[in-house]
């Protein structure tokens, strides 16, 4: 799989926008916004393309905070595997709308939808938003749901 960007744009009052994906892998599950980087692009390229078509809203490229680096790993789907290059964006130009792909609520950072969200969510973004910067490998099991193993890594630079 082709390698991903994941970007969460975060409010002055510290609230995380999320989206609930709409269709395909990870269905109704909240997640940030991203997808697969597409040919000719680079990283920021990728996030700033697809938190436009996921939300309406404009990010310059300079305004992405690369947070994190994330090796996902799907024990029995190896076509799924893929790094994501994580994001925390503060400024931006537009307004959050509902797209074909994901529906957007802001969230509390200390109310986030684990249970509805990434298996390993709940483990690694609670090390962003304590302003930690994390890389890892996330190895899911034979459901593509369930963790496997989880290897995560305090850094000072992505
Ligand atoms: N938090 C987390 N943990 C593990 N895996 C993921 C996430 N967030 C994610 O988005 N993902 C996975 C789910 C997918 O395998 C990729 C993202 O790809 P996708 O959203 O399908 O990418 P698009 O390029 O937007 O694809 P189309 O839907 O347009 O085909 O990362």
């Amino acid at each position: 799989m082709r390698p991903t960007t994941l970007c969460f744009p975060v409010r002055p009052d510290g609230k995380l926008l999320l989206g609930r994906k709409k269709r395909g892998f990870g269905v109704s599950k909240w997640n940030g916004f991203g997808g697969k980087i597409e040919a000719g692009e680079n990283f920021l390229q990728c996030a700033v393309r697809e938190l436009r078509e996921e939300t309406g809203l404009i990010a310059k490229e300079e305004d992405l905070e690369l947070v994190g680096f994330l090796d996902f790993h799907f024990s029995a789907s190896s076509e799924l595997d893929h790094i994501g290059f994580v994001y925390f964006l503060r400024q931006w130009q537009g307004t959050v709308q509902e797209t074909e792909e994901m529906e957007p609520q802001w969230f509390d950072p200390a109310a986030l939808p684990y249970d509805e969200m990434w298996k390993g969510d709940r483990t690694w973004i609670p090390m962003l938003l304590k302003k930690e910067k994390v890389k890892g490998i996330i190895t899911f099991a034979e459901d593509n749901e369930n963790l496997q193993h989880l290897e995560l890594y305090r850094i000072d630079n992505v």
